[in-house]
């Protein structure tokens, strides 16, 4: 029997998938996904089995990850709920879903997890928030979701009312992240830099300040101003981004995940 099996090996399953190879033998794992090709093709490349259902798979792991889109829940519930027993684990990836909705759909015995990853996790650099809700779970089941997680990057415990939150933080803002480092980089082309050039500048100056704030400690704003010299070039870039209001859209774009993933529920 293995141990994670994931229902689901697109942007996030596969993202995980990598992650957990350098804590996991491949024979520890199980898939599936809607297409056979997409199977065939994950197990060439990582050596990690696929199972012939979704059934097959969810019977033959421990931790089940949901990695299909929430539009496909009731499908994949269907085909499941059956073979679910009593001592296993359901990790649910969903924004919106709660444990208690998703209990009421899978079995009330069926205990759930609810994590909010994100893509970085393929490179080990994810974020995951984690939720267990009101369930029991031993101490030894607590530490293989940790350890799950933390084979994708950083892992934080947090209240299951705090998920949508999370979603907003760091499971959709890679997404956000990346516009920024094109935005940042159309500037640099706009000035005469090569393309290439301004997207490796970018990416790794992105990738820099989050080390200085994670590294250093310092608040964001202290960085900041350590950057501006008075009367020089950066602060006036600062204003520019304040009159054109940088900090509110962001704002302005959790709150759009947020209602979003109210509406998913
Ligand atoms: N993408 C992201 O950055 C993040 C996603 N999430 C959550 O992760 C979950 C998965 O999202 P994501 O990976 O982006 O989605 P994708 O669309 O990239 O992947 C979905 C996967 O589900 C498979 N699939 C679809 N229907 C079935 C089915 N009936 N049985 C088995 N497998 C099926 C697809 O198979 P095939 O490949 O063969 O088409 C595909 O592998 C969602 O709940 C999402 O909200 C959470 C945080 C971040
Ligand atoms: O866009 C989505 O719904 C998923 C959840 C977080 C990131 N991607």
């Amino acid at each position: 029997m293995a141990k994670i099996g994931f229902i689901g090996m697109g942007n996030m399953g596969s993202a995980i998938l990598n992650g957990l190879l350098k804590a996991y033998e491949p024979q520890e794992l199980i898939f599936t996904a809607a297409h056979t090709d997409k199977m065939e093709a994950v197990t060439k490349a990582t050596g990690v089995p696929h199972a012939s259902s979704n059934a097959a798979c969810a019977d033959s792991c421990k931790y089940l990850i949901l990695a299909v889109k929430p539009q496909y829940f009731d499908a994949v519930f269907d085909e499941i709920r059956e073979v679910l027993k009593e001592d296993r684990i359901v990790i649910s990836l969903a924004p919106g879903q709660t444990i208690s909705g998703l209990k009421e759909r899978l079995g009330d015995e069926i205990r759930v997890v609810r994590a909010m990853p994100n893509t970085p996790a393929m490179l080990g650099a994810g974020m995951t928030g984690v939720a267990f809700g009101e369930d029991s779970f031993t101490e030894e089941e607590k530490a293989e979701i940790c350890r799950i997680f933390e084979s994708c990057g950083r892992v934080e415990m947090v209240e299951e009312r705090q998920m949508e939150a999370v979603g907003c933080v760091s499971g959709c803002s890679p997404a956000f992240v990346y516009m920024f480092i094109e935005a940042l980089a159309d500037g640099g082309v706009k000035y005469g830099l090569p393309r290439k050039t301004a997207y490796e500048m970018a990416a790794q100056t992105v990738l820099g300040s989050a080390k200085m704030v994670l590294e250093t400690g310092k608040h964001p704003g202290q960085l900041k101003d350590e950057v501006c010299s008075p009367g020089g070039t950066t602060i006036a870039g600062v204003s520019a981004l304040e009159e054109w209001g940088l900090r509110n859209s962001v704002i302005k774009a959790a709150d759009a995940c947020f209602e979003k993933s109210q509406k998913m529920k």
